[in-house]
């Protein structure tokens, strides 16, 4: 029963729950299949590119612009938000409407672009001019989102600007306020209703947790461990991995230190972000490597995996430790990891 429930719906494309099925004889138990009866309720996956590191580049910044084909990063945001003076909030729109599609000739990773938020009263204009070129970015960055209404105002807005042109856009919302992270999963709810509505559009990817402006609003005094965000950091990564969404960490300002960067990126990934925005060149290769599993990890998982293979019991020993299903599943998220990486 639970196996036709399942192949109708989780994402053959990931193979998230494929260890359910293929382990479904030894370990089906009445709580493994709550769980599943669980998953089944997820929307869809959609198959997301690694975004261990996302490089905020300032949109009317034609000199650091044309830098990004060079960089090795998996992901850029083209910002015409707090990267961009009021000033030249024009010119940074028609710079990255301009330059959009010769950049992604030179950069095979995720480009996207950052707009104002919702209650700016300038994204409407944002979303005008990366609509209008008729090459609309992979991904679309959304700050400041404080409820589901204003998730729902910005599907809308994009979905009726560019309705002309079938394009399977993600997109990504910042949480950066205490009213944004007390509406968390009612915003991703909203985002989702929306995009369904044309789900050959656009589809909700993950979510971004903006500390600077959140550490404004709850008025936090910042502590060099972070640990002031622990809360939050934890509930942005718990909410968007319960809908199966990417979690993007804070920036680490201190853009010269780079041990405190490491350590800061090795916290968010050891509590489940799947990267980091960063906002120098140099952050980028120490926040990647933080986010990739190492090479002893990936032997520990593959080796796993066969020994678990071969196993007929739900659970067995390897190297000494008790395995069953749940540390399987780690393996074969860092076997996933290493191959949405390696694409
Ligand atoms: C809280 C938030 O909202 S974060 C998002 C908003 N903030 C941003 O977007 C900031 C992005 N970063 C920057 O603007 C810059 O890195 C700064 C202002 C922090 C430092 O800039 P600089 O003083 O130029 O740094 P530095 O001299 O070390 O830069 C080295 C080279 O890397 C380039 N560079 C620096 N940052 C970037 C970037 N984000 N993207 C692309 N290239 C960059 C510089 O242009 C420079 O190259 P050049 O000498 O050929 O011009
Ligand atoms: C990145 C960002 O926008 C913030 O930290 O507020
Ligand atoms: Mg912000």
């Amino acid at each position: 029963m639970a196996w036709n429930i399942f192949s109708n719906t989780i994402c053959q494309s990931c193979g998230c729950f494929k260890l359910f099925t293929s382990s479904y004889t030894k370990v089906l138990s009445s709580k493994l299949t709550r769980n599943i009866s669980n998953a089944t309720k997820l929307p869809k996956h959609k198959i997301m590119p690694p975004r261990r590191a996302l490089l905020y580049v300032p949109g009317h910044d034609k000199r650091k612009i044309e830098k990004i084909g060079s960089l090795k990063v998996d992901c850029v945001a083209l910002d015409c938000e707090d990267g961009v003076a009021l000033d030249k909030k024009d010119l940074a729109r028609s710079t990255i409407a301009e330059v959009y599609s010769e950049v992604q000739k030179t950069f095979s990773g995720d480009l996207c672009v950052r707009i104002n938020s919702p209650s700016s009263g300038l994204a409407e204009m944002d979303i005008r001019a990366i609509t209008a070129t008729g090459n609309l970015p992979s991904t679309i960055i959304v700050p400041k989102v404080n409820s589901a209404d204003e998730m729902r105002w910005f599907c809308n807005e994009y979905i009726s600007s560019c309705k002309r042109v079938p394009l399977q856009t993600s997109i990504i919302f910042m949480t950066e306020s205490g009213q944004g992270l007390l509406n968390l999963k009612e915003i991703i709810e909203a985002g989702i209703a929306a995009c369904a509505q044309h789900p050959t559009r656009c589809h909700i990817s993950g979510v971004i947790f903006g500390s600077d402006d959140f550490c404004a609003d709850l008025e936090i005094n910042r502590t060099s461990d972070a640990s002031e965000l622990t809360y939050a950091r934890q509930k942005i990564v718990a909410t968007a991995k319960a809908f199966r969404m990417q979690a993007i960490d804070m920036v680490y300002i201190d853009y010269k230190d780079s041990e405190g960067l490491k350590k800061q990126a090795t916290d968010g990934a050891n509590i489940g972000f799947t990267g980091k925005q960063v906002i120098h060149p140099n952050q980028i290769a120490p926040v990647q490597e933080c986010f990739s599993p190492s090479e002893e990890k990936v032997k520990w998982a593959e080796e796993l995996l066969g020994a678990f293979e071969k196993s007929t019991e739900g659970v067995f020993t390897f190297r000494g430790q008790m395995i069953d299903m749940p540390t399987v599943l780690q393996a074969k998220n860092i076997k996933r990891l290493v191959e949405e990486i390696n694409k």
